[in-house]
């Protein structure tokens, strides 16, 4: 299949002023301009195919919302290819803004004093939507964002997990491609994160939208996203399956065994001991082949066990490990 999305070596530098102090300075700048550069995207290359969901996942100035306004077209790379719909981002903006969807969660799409419904029919208008398809998906949107409450309400009164909502829907309209998210939860509460969360990777499942979204919140790739990239720095540090990441730095699963009363310490050759709590014991299975009937085989009868509980690794420690790893190996190549 053709890839939907494909970057060559994309890299993005940004030239700036560089201001000196003072009067004096000041005057000198006038004369001689001096410029930093900042490359904020580092010779990234990667494929998406249609359908997908990818997240884009990196520290704060780790180049993501470049990597975002490159593809939407409001950036222009500074070298390398990059492939959108099989077009230049930049260079077909209009065409291109057709087919794609645009979230930034730190910035409003909508009509601040307008009630939502109004931005969505402004929308209609820009992008020319036939009456009956934008009927069906204001109602499938609406029903599905749960957003009937307040569809007529200014935007200004909404609050942020209904504004969050109503962007969504807003970018959807037009039964776009794909659908870019730049931070698509942030600020939002559990409920309305778990709500944006289950109905992106609904869009996702059902209607075969591609997604690709930045996030600090590594929850929402675990939700949406099967298919990880990590930058750091403005360059790619990893780009697979989180089950794979997960794999690579060894699944550290979590294991509690807890006794009617406390058997004294307990160790065990098929499991790390990691907190001891007296009557609960925590360890860490390091090994991914021992099993949970290893373990127990290992702790016999005898110890008044009376419950057992398995949890997999968390992704926040999978990806900590991975920049952890990553910062030892820059220690050890420097
Ligand atoms: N218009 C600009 N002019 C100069 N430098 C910029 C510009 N936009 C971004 N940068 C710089 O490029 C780098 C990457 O920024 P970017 O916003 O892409 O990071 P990010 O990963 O989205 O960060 P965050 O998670 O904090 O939003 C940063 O060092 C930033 O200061």
């Amino acid at each position: 299949m053709a890839a939907i999305i494909s970057a060559d070596g994309v890299d993005k530098t940004f030239r700036q002023l560089k201001r000196q102090s003072g009067l004096a300075g000041g005057l000198r700048s006038l004369f001689s301009r001096t410029y930093t550069e900042i490359r904020a995207v580092s010779d990234i290359t990667f494929a998406i195919e249609p359908g997908e969901a990818v997240g884009y996942l990196g520290p704060n100035g780790a180049g993501k919302s470049t990597m975002i306004k490159m593809m939407t077209g409001i950036l222009t790379p500074s070298a390398g290819a990059l492939s959108v719909l099989g077009r230049e981002p930049h260079t077909n903006r209009m065409r291109n803004a057709r087919e794609i969807g645009v979230v930034f969660g730190q910035r409003s799409q909508l009509w601040w004093d307008l009630p939502v419904r109004d931005s969505f029919a402004l929308n209609r208008h820009i992008y020319d939507i036939p009456e009956a398809r934008f009927a069906d998906n204001l109602a499938f949107l609406t029903e599905m964002l749960d957003m009937g409450a307040y569809l007529d309400r200014p935007v200004r009164q909404l609050s942020l997990g209904q504004r969050m909502r109503a962007e969504i829907a807003l970018a959807l309209l037009h039964d776009p491609k794909i659908i870019f998210l730049d931070e698509p939860t942030i600020g939002l509460d559990v409920v309305a994160k778990d709500a944006v969360r289950k109905f992106l990777a609904r869009v996702n499942r059902e209607r075969g939208t591609t997604i690709i979204l930045t996030t600090h919140d590594l929850v929402d790739i675990e939700e949406i996203c099967p298919r990880l990239i990590m930058v750091d720095d403005g360059k790619l540090l990893f780009d697979g399956e989180l089950t794979r990441l997960r794999a690579d730095l060894g699944s550290r699963r979590r294991l509690t065994l807890e006794f009617a009363t406390d058997p004294g310490p307990l160790p065990l050759a098929t499991a790390t001991l990691s907190r001891d709590e007296g009557a609960a014991k925590h360890y860490l299975l390091e090994d991914e082949a021992i099993s949970l009937i290893d373990v127990l085989n290992e702790v016999g009868r005898g110890h008044g066990l009376k419950d057992v509980k398995l949890e997999e690794p968390d992704i926040e420690e999978v990806i900590r490990t991975f920049y952890q790893n990553k910062s030892r190996l820059a220690g050890a190549a420097s």
